[in-house]
């Protein structure tokens, strides 16, 4: 049986929420498209009291920026990108291009292409994010990404030096001191200073994630990832302390993240409950955990594993930390979710800041039907064919011109009609298939 003990804020008032934020985008986007530079500068100044000669960081200002940064905090923003970098470039490595000949004398292949322009959008409204600029920027570039433009807003009234150093080690082209919607919408639509991308990647808060699904086809974009999103599922092989810890630890993004224990204790649901109280009480972030745990936050009490896992892949939360007696059963048995964090020796901070996972990640239940950032996100696979020999030419242009013929393709058949002519040497009356 499922119990909820705790349950977040009501559908409703989320679906008005989004209604909100959906209406708020349209008219930024539009305002972009119409006015350009203008309406970017506008809507800079309005949200975040940043209207700069120009919002392009020149050379100087990068190398300034960096000169801010100690020795220790470089050391550990190259530690946590050579990290990235590890693992990104061992996916890449396992997408092989392929290249087959399916019936005598008939290649077929595909092949990856870097996408040739990205805009790489790291988060800084809440808190400078950082490790956004490594997820992005550096997985782009271990791509192939060409041109590579990385923005973020001014933290407390200027570039913050540490997303600047981070996006520049990672090898950004450009780097804009830009938020919000109006740096997405600037990136995609173009204006008289930035030059248009093919692509948005990263996450952001509500309005940038929803900036970026109404931008999507004019521009790609690799997934919605909106405000965070955490899962735990635990048994007693842990404690109320590192459940409570580990909500409380993504709860702190924004007021609007949802946080749930899925459990198949009582006892533990309540230990984490009373583990709650105490963490907000010493958290100095504790105004905005306190408000995402009591809006949105879930705790559900289930019989069995098998329950849990229907409600986790229900759920499909963005992490999911697994801290169970034998958390494989969920990476064999789970079907829906951005990241798995198994066993408690690990964490979604990890996976946020350094271990090498990315961390950009479906949010709002995207996890249906796609994973995080990665580096595929930015290869376009694309494929490609040859026909080797006259006879082959002629036997797939037989069964093709007849296809056509069943769905009423005059021109299409005469596509095939016209190599079994010239390669099979057989006469095909003009606008009628190729017979048996
Ligand atoms: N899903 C993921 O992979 C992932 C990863 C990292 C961070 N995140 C999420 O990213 C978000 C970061 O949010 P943030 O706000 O701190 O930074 P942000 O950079 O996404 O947003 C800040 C910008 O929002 C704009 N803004 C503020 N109020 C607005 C309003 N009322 N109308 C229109 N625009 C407005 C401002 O221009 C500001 O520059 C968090 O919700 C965090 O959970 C998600
Ligand atoms: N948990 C975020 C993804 O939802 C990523 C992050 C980076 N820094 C802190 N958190
Ligand atoms: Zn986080």
């Amino acid at each position: 049986m499922i119990r909820r003990l705790k349950t977040g804020a009501p559908s409703e008032a989320r679906a008005e929420a989004d209604r909100k934020v959906r209406e708020t985008v349209e008219q930024t986007l539009q305002a972009i498209e119409a006015r350009g530079d203008e309406a970017v500068r506008e809507l800079s100044e309005k949200f975040d009291r940043w209207s700069p000669a120009t919002f392009r960081l020149s050379q100087a200002e990068i190398e300034q920026a960096i000169s801010e940064l100690t020795a220790q905090e470089l050391d550990d923003i190259r530690f946590a990108q050579a990290q990235i970098r590890r693992f990104a470039e061992a996916q890449l490595a396992s997408m092989q291009d392929v290249e087959v000949e399916t019936r005598p004398g008939v290649v077929l292949g595909h092949k990856h292409i870097p996408v040739n322009s990205v805009g790489c959008y790291v988060p800084g409204g809440a808190y400078p994010m950082v490790a956004s600029a490594h997820m992005s920027v550096l997985t782009a570039k271990v791509a192939g990404v060409k041109r590579v433009i990385a923005a973020a807003p001014p933290y407390q009234g200027k570039p913050h030096p540490a997303i600047v150093a981070a996006m520049h080690l990672a090898g950004a082209d450009e780097i804009l001191v830009l938020g919000g919607v109006q740096a997405v919408g600037a990136m995609a639509i173009g204006t008289q200073s930035i030059e248009p991308v093919d692509m948005l990647v990263g996450p952001g808060n509500a309005f940038v994630a929803e900036a970026k699904r109404q931008l999507f086809g004019r521009v790609g974009i690799d997934l919605f990832a909106g405000p965070t999103e955490t899962l735990v599922i635990a048994d007693e092989t842990v404690d109320g302390l590192l459940c409570a810890t580990d909500l409380l630890g993504q709860a702190e993004h924004g007021p609007t993240s949802p946080a749930a224990l899925l459990t198949n204790s009582e006892a533990l649901a309540k230990a984490t409950l009373t583990a709650i109280d105490e963490l907000l009480a010493k958290l100095p972030t504790a105004e905005i955990a306190r408000q995402a745990w009591n809006d949105y936050g879930e705790v559900i009490v289930c019989d069995t594993h098998e329950e849990m896992l229907q409600v986790a892949d229900e759920m499909a939360y963005e992490h999911v930390q697994v801290m169970t007696e034998d958390p494989n059963l969920y990476l064999d048995r789970l079907t829906n979710y951005g990241a798995l964090f198994l066993g408690p020796r690990t964490n979604v901070a990890y996976g946020d800041k350094v271990i090498g996972t990315n961390h950009t990640l479906p949010t709002r239940k995207a996890a249906r039907y796609t994973g995080g950032l990665w580096v595929g996100k930015f290869l376009k696979t694309c494929t490609y064919q040859r026909v080797l020999t006259d006879e082959a030419s002629a036997e797939i242009g037989s069964y093709c011109s007849r296809l056509c013929a069943l769905e009423g393709f005059a021109g299409h058949g005469e596509q095939a009609n016209e190599r079994v002519r010239r390669y099979g040497k057989r006469e095909v009356p003009y606008a009628s298939a190729v017979p048996l």
